[in-house]
């Protein structure tokens, strides 16, 4: 398996973030033209071939056609697409799967002895190319494979190579993540209402203040603790509002939430997908 960009990729179940790193691909270089999509529903696969030039076709011919398969279908539908894919894929395919908590040996064990399996958990600012996929290798994945894996998910954000171990750590943090940030944008417009903005205003601040605060965080070097420090002048109003969220414990509250996550992502890989 090599890195090259003319071989043929197939995205299985192009839903939210199987459109969002097709469209990434395609801005990053890759020929729609070699592009294939699966879909459960005709309108989609219509949908998508107009916006992207990219070729719908079943899950069979994606198998048969395509050189890496990457499964972007709910981790409540893997059993099912695997079943379907199995009879088609051979050792010679790469196959990368997004799903939340699904082991690369749950892949490995549906599908020929031998077939490259790569986990990747990506997270959908890939679609401004900002993204974070978190990649590990299954057992019978080379490095070349990996290699492929980087190149593909690299063209639409940064790569981190993890042990496996840690995957379901890493999908409560990055995978989840950026829905951390809208949540508290939302929440943080919702007081600027409260404080007598118009809604308008008050996002348009706080979205700038995000933007401002994550360029800072990226690029100054400097650790966080000493980013807000920075902000809080003694006897000023900062330190009220951080009080406020001490006394709120929402510290804790971030600490829980992203351990639920977690949890939620080793229950999907155990088989329980209610
Ligand atoms: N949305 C996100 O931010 C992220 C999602 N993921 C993972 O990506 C996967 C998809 O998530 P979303 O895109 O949010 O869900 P989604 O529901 O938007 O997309 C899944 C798509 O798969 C299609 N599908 C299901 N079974 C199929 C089959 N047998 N053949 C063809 N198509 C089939 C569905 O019709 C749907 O369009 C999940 O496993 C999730 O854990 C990973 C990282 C981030
Ligand atoms: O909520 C989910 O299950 C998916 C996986 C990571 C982000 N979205």
């Amino acid at each position: 398996m090599s890195s090259n960009t003319s071989q043929k990729v197939a995205v299985l179940g192009t839903g939210k973030i199987g459109e969002a790193l097709l469209s990434g691909m395609i801005r990053g270089g890759w020929a729609p033209a070699d592009l294939l999509v699966t879909t459960r529903r005709q309108e989609r696969a219509d949908e998508l071939r107009t916006r992207y030039g990219v070729t719908p076709v079943s899950n069979a011919d994606a198998a048969k056609q395509a050189d890496t398969l990457i499964l972007a279908c709910k981790p409540q539908d893997m059993a099912r697409l695997l079943d379907e894919l199995a009879p088609h894929v051979t050792p010679d395919r790469l196959v990368i799967s997004a799903a939340a908590g699904i082991t690369t040996s749950f892949i490995e064990e549906r599908l020929a002895e031998k077939t490259p399996v790569v986990r990747v958990m990506p997270n959908t600012p890939v679609l401004v190319d900002e993204g974070m996929s978190v990649i590990s290798a299954g057992s019978h994945a080379t490095a070349d494979a990996l290699a492929h894996a980087e190149a593909i998910f690299g063209a639409v954000g940064k790569t981190l190579r993890v042990p496996e171990t840690q995957q379901d750590a890493c999908t409560a943090l990055s995978g989840s993540g950026p829905a951390y940030f809208y949540f508290l944008v939302e929440a943080m417009t919702d007081a600027g209402i409260l404080l007598g903005l118009p809604r308008d205003k008050a996002h348009d601040l706080i979205v700038q203040a995000a933007v401002g605060a994550s360029v800072m965080l990226r690029d100054s070097g400097e650790h966080p603790v000493k980013l807000r420090e920075n902000v809080t002048s003694p006897a000023g109003t900062t330190i009220n509002a951080i009080r406020e969220l001490e006394n709120h414990g929402v510290r804790a509250a971030l600490i829980a939430a992203l351990e639920a996550a977690r949890d939620r992502s080793r229950e999907l890989a155990s088989g329980n997908n209610s």
